[in-house]
């Protein structure tokens, strides 16, 4: 019993020590403290969700996004958001972001327009209690290996945003990329918002690879820049637009995030390996 004991007490010197000797440890910790912690307040916001609304609804997403809020202080990271004034726009409308990380929900969860969920590949419902409070959340599940059934979950969505005044968030690169540029968007948010006639609002992540490199295993503190960029209608677009519309949304984002991405590289220094 005794011996029992001394773990937690152990655990509780050896962890302060690797973390200022080992910055590969540094990087695991936070990555199984940020799945783990996540999955604790999904399980403490999973009866919130229930109790406010009863079952899967658009409204809970402002529990998700209250109880997300404090994360970034854990792993030591900050936002800087510019352009806020293009979220004032009334409405159902697409918001559009280029994809990282897991990490890009603190982002998401930083700026989240009421009224407002996400796309997400179907896997995600299976993530224990992250993926229960998902479902809670009114995301869209979607299975990207099947396009017609893709396609027909958007369709569908398309519909819903007009009839319940929803907004929906999609990470048009259809993955998670870290090689330092966009990848080619896939053409799925830009049909949603031609559906619906609603606007696209661009938001732009700064690059990670001043404090984030996966290969490398670092996980440093660091700054995010989240810009947010004016609204581009489609009223009066057809299907036909759509090609134009996706390399159109694609131009002004990668120069967006090229430039976030370069004064971040430039004020903090680059990662020394
Ligand atoms: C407290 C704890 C809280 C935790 C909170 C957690 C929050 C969680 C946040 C979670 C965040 C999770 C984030 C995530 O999970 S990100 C991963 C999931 N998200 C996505 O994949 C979204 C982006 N993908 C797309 O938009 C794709 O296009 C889809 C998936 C729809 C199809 O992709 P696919 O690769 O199968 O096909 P394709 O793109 O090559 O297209 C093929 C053809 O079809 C045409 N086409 C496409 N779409 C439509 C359409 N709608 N109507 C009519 N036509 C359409 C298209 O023009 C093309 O034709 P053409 O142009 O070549 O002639
Ligand atoms: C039974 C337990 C299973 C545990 C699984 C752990 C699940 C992760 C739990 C918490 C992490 C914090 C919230 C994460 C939500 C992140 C969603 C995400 O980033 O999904 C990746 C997806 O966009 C693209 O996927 P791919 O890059 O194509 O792959």
């Amino acid at each position: 019993m005794d011996v029992l004991w001394m773990i937690p007490l152990l655990l509780l010197m050896i962890i302060p020590l690797l973390m200022c000797t080992s910055s590969t440890f540094v990087f695991y910790f936070k990555k199984f403290f940020y799945v783990a912690w996540m999955m604790v307040l999904a399980l403490i916001g999973i009866p919130l969700c229930i109790l406010k609304s009863g079952g899967r609804d658009i409204e809970n997403m402002r529990i998700i996004r209250f109880m997300v809020r404090h994360v970034k202080y854990l792993l030591g990271l900050r936002f800087e958001v510019s352009g806020w004034e293009h979220l004032q726009t009334e409405g159902p409308y697409v918001v559009i972001s280029n994809h990282q990380s897991s990490l890009d929900v603190l982002g998401l969860m930083e700026i989240l327009p009421d009224r407002c969920t996400t796309i997400a590949k179907k896997e995600l419902i299976y993530a224990g209690t992250v993926g229960l409070i998902c479902w809670l959340g009114g995301i869209v599940f979607i299975n990207r290996k099947k396009t017609s059934d893709a396609k027909s979950v958007m369709a569908d969505a398309a519909k819903t945003m007009l009839d319940d005044q929803i907004r929906l968030w999609v990470f048009p690169e259809g993955t998670r990329n870290q090689n330092g540029d966009l990848l080619p968007f896939k053409k799925g948010a830009f049909h949603l918002a031609v559906q619906a006639q609603v606007p696209i609002i661009p938001v732009v992540f700064s690059s990670y690879s001043n404090f984030y490199l996966r290969k490398e295993k670092q996980f440093k503190s660091g700054i995010i820049r989240l810009k947010i960029l004016p609204k581009i209608e489609t009223k009066g677009m057809t299907s036909d637009d759509v090609a134009s519309l996706s390399d159109k949304s694609f131009d002004l984002m990668r120069a967006a995030f090229l430039d976030i991405s370069d004064s971040i590289t430039r004020s903090n220094g680059p990662v020394r390996h």
